[in-house]
């Protein structure tokens, strides 16, 4: 059995529960001052504060200081495409001339140049660069991510991605989550027939995947010029008759039906929202339907936010992402996730944190074991260089985690 000890924590912020926080819940995180934590084999076995210690604690195997710090569940990440080929640096000239993200992708560039580079690139390649990223992610706090397929879009190289994101998980410390992504463009090959695209998707892909549990959810861009609602609709369902958790990139340009669909299926999250209507906000509060908001994106591409304050007013869960790529969002940094969060969606610092914590676990099937400090729950926490959460919400562009714990091992 090994032991830790983290004591002298000036303030240990937490939302509190294995659920979804809506509503004014989304605000509620608990409080204690002068607290520790004690962990075994990786497990939180106890909780203290007032200055008291643990009972037995004096023994740990391995003390950590605080140091009178702010303490809180390891982030975590629930939207990225974090496997890819090469880069596409290039795309920022075209962008400064005018060039939208859709005219990019329509004349075969954007996501299909990924795709190309991805489709040539070895799979031991693309693990040891993801597996660069996610020693980034850590570094910055995350403890626990999604990674999406989609820069495959034919069989072999869809589940060469998956492979990639399995063998990671495995071998590096992160929780990686699988997302099949097949329907993320419409490949060269099947141009102008999408419809012949998603059946062969729903007819080879999608059993496959199941079969060999190569992903946990199922993902789809539905978006003008790429998969309408009736197209995500039928993949959707064949994706929950086969037993996947359901996901939907929706709303991020223009509102074709997208988040509607999400509340009508039950989907577990729905992805962007920064074009969202009324109609799609009544149907995600309806269906329960976690909105996966991503600040970063709207700041990259120069685009609107997502309504947060609305949705958490409507009782719709809000959790907050990097949707880390190599196109929209080539950026990794939850922190600044969180700072665009409060500054643009006016999300308070309580808000916030469930918002990279509870709400993506939930969304990402973890919620049971880690985005909160509670006893019982998996030891992944965050000793940061502040006194409180204001403080991270107020500094920005600086890595500010002093120490980074993930199942009781220390990791930074
Ligand atoms: N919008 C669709 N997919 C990704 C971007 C992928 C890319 O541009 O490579 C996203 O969620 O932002
Ligand atoms: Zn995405």
């Amino acid at each position: 059995m090994s032991t830790l000890l983290i004591k002298n924590i000036g303030t240990l912020q937490t939302p509190v529960g294995s659920y979804s926080h809506r509503g004014a819940e989304q605000g509620e995180n608990r409080k204690l001052r002068d607290a520790a934590v004690y962990i075994r084999d990786g497990v939180i076995t106890e909780i203290t504060d007032g200055g008291d210690l643990p009972l037995g604690s004096e023994s740990a195997d391995v003390v950590l200081d605080a140091n009178y710090r702010l303490v809180t569940p390891g982030l975590v990440d629930g939207h990225t495409h974090m496997v890819f080929g090469g880069y596409r640096q290039h795309e920022v000239a075209m962008k400064l001339k005018g060039a939208t993200y859709l005219d990019i992708l329509r004349a075969g560039g954007g996501i299909l140049d990924t795709v190309r580079k991805t489709r040539e690139a070895d799979e031991a390649d693309l693990c040891y660069k993801t597996g660069k990223f996610l020693d980034e992610m850590m570094n910055h706090g995350v403890t626990t991510c999604e990674a999406k397929s989609g820069y495959g879009l034919d069989f072999n190289s869809e589940m060469k991605m998956l492979e990639v994101i399995g063998r990671l998980n495995e071998f590096h410390a992160m929780d990686v989550i699988p997302t099949f992504m097949g329907p993320h463009a419409i490949p060269e090959e099947y141009k102008g027939r999408p419809d012949e695209f998603i059946d062969m998707v729903c007819g080879e892909m999608l059993p496959y995947v199941k079969e060999h549990k190569l992903a946990e959810f199922a993902d789809i861009f539905c978006e003008d010029s790429v998969f309408n609602y009736e197209q995500s609709r039928k993949y959707l369902l064949r994706a929950k008759e086969l037993g996947f958790g359901l996901r939907i990139h929706a709303d991020e340009i223009e509102a074709i039906g997208g988040s509607r669909l999400a509340g009508e299926l039950g989907c577990v999250s729905a992805e962007h929202l920064i074009s969202i209507d009324e109609e799609g906000l009544e149907s995600m509060a309806k269906g329960g339907t976690t909105a996966m908001c991503l600040p970063a994106t709207s700041f990259y591409l120069g685009a609107n936010y997502a309504p947060a304050r609305r949705m958490i007013e409507m009782g719709i869960p809000v959790a907050c992402a990097s949707d880390f790529n190599p196109g929209s969002c080539p950026s990794m940094n939850l922190q600044f996730v969180m700072n665009l969060a409060c500054l643009k969606y006016r999300m308070l610092p309580e808000e916030v944190l469930t918002a990279v914590t509870i709400n993506p676990a939930c969304a990402v099937g973890r919620g049971d074991r880690v985005g909160t400090l509670e006893v019982g729950k998996q030891a992944d926490l965050v000793i940061w260089d502040a006194p409180d959460m204001e403080m991270l919400c107020y500094r920005f562009g600086s890595n500010m985690t002093a120490r980074v714990v993930k199942k009781g091992k220390i990791i930074k």
